[in-house]
C-alpha cells in the first residue's frame, strides 16, 4: 500500500515571483502548494517603497485568483528612509530584504554598508516589520564558499547584538556555521533552509560535469554543510523553516558561457522537500518545518486546511512554458517519489 502524509498546508517564506508575463508561471506553480508566500522584491527596478510594493501586490493577485496569499517584502537600499518604513509597515508590508550591493541576482541598488541602514533597522524594530537578510559578504579577497561564514561574523553578529529585538530571518542558509549561528541566537533570530541545499551539495554541481541548474546563491556547499542542514531542518526546531528560494531564470540564461544564479523549485518544490525529510527518516518532522514554525515566527496565525502527499513516484517534465521561451525546473526529468495529491 502507498505511504500518505497530510500536512497543515505550507507556506513559502522566501520566493522569487518575478513580474509581468513571468507572473503566469510562478503565481501558479507557487499556488498548487502555498497559501502564502514571502514574495522577494529584487525586481528590475527592485520594489523601494509601499505604493510599490501595493502595486506588485495587485499584479500577482490577478494570477492568484483570491486562492493564494502573497505577503509584501521592501527592497533596503542605503537610501530607505524611516518614514519609507513606517509608510511599509501601514500598506501592510511585513518585512525589508537586505540585498548587499553586488551579492546575487538583482541586488545592485542594494545596502553599500551596513552602517548605512542603522536608522533603518532602529525604525524596523519598532514599527516590528521582519529583517530578513541575504547574509553574504561581497568583498572580492574573500572566497564565494566563505562569504556566508565571513558575513556572519563580520555583519550580522554586530546586528544582532545592537538590535536585540528586531525579528530577522537569515535567508537561504548553506553552512553548518550559519545554522550554528541561528541556532545559538536569540529567538528573534531565524532561518530559511531551501530543499535544494537539503537534497544536494557542490559535487552534485561540478562532478562529472558542470550543472548550471545547481548554481544558486548562496552558491551549494560541501556534503558535511548539507548534512548540517538537513540536521537543522528535521530537528524540530522552530528557528528553521521552509524557504525554496525558488528563483526563475529563462534556459537560455541558464546554459550559458555566464549563466543566472537561481534554481527553479517552485513547480514541486514541496515534493522536494518530502523527499530531504524521507530520506533523513524524519517524514513526520516536515509539517513543523513547512507549515508552522514560520507562521508562528512571523506572527501570523496557522494556515487551517491540509495538503496530503502520496508515495508515487512521478516524473518531472524536461522543460516548462516560461515566457516566450521555456524553464528548466530543478530535477528535469527526474523522477519524485513524493507527489501532492
Ligand atoms: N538565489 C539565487 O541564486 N538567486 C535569486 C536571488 C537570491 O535569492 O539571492 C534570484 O533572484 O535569482
Ligand atoms: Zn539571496
Ligand atoms: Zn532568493
Amino acid at each position: 500500500m502507498s505511504r500518505e502524509i497530510t500536512l497543515t498546508r505550507p507556506d513559502d517564506w522566501h520566493i522569487h515571483l518575478r513580474d509581468g508575463d513571468s507572473l503566469a508561471r510562478t503565481v501558479a506553480d507557487a499556488k498548487r502548494q502555498f497559501q502564502r508566500t514571502i514574495v522577494m522584491p529584487n525586481l528590475v527596478p527592485p520594489v523601494l517603497n509601499a505604493e510599490q510594493a501595493v502595486a506588485y501586490r495587485e499584479r500577482i493577485l490577478a494570477h492568484s485568483r483570491g486562492e493564494y496569499e502573497p505577503l509584501m517584502v521592501l527592497y533596503l537600499t542605503d537610501n530607505t528612509s524611516a518614514q519609507d518604513i513606517r509608510d511599509a509597515k501601514a500598506a501592510g508590508v511585513v518585512a525589508c530584504k537586505m540585498y548587499p550591493a553586488g551579492a546575487t541576482t538583482n541586488s545592485d541598488s542594494g545596502v553599500t554598508d551596513i552602517a548605512n541602514i542603522y536608522p533603518t533597522l532602529e525604525e524596523m524594530q519598532a514599527q516590528g516589520l521582519k529583517f530578513l537578510v541575504h547574509g553574504e559578504v561581497t568583498d572580492t579577497a574573500i572566497d564565494i564558499f566563505d562569504r556566508e561564514k565571513v558575513f556572519l561574523d563580520n555583519i550580522l553578529a554586530p546586528v544582532v547584538r545592537d538590535f536585540p529585538a528586531l525579528k530577522l530571518v537569515l535567508e537561504h542558509i548553506t553552512t553548518a556555521d550559519a545554522a550554528d549561528f541561528v541556532r545559538t541566537a536569540s529567538a528573534n533570530v531565524a532561518a530559511t533552509i531551501t530543499a535544494h541545499h537539503l537534497l544536494y551539495n557542490r559535487n552534485h554541481m561540478l562532478v562529472g560535469g558542470i550543472k548550471p541548474h545547481y548554481y544558486c546563491l548562496p552558491i551549494l556547499k560541501r556534503n558535511t554543510h548539507q548534512q548540517a542542514l538537513i540536521e537543522a531542518a528535521t530537528s524540530g526546531n522552530p528557528k528553521f523553516f521552509l524557504g525554496t528560494d525558488s528563483a526563475p531564470h529563462a534556459k537560455s540564461k541558464k546554459e550559458a558561457a555566464c549563466g543566472c544564479a537561481g534554481s527553479y523549485t517552485a513547480y514541486s518544490a514541496i515534493e522536494l522537500y518530502a523527499e530531504a525529510f524521507d530520506r533523513a527518516g524524519q517524514l513526520d518532522k516536515l509539517e513543523g518545518f513547512a507549515s508552522h514554525f514560520g507562521a508562528d515566527f512571523y506572527g501570523l496565525a496557522r494556515n487551517t486546511d491540509t495538503i496530503t502527499l502520496t508515495n508515487t513516484p512521478w516524473q518531472l517534465p524536461e522543460t516548462l512554458p516560461y515566457l516566450d521561451e521555456t524553464i528548466v525546473p530543478l530535477c528535469a526529468g527526474e523522477t519524485l517519489n513524493w507527489q501532492l495529491k
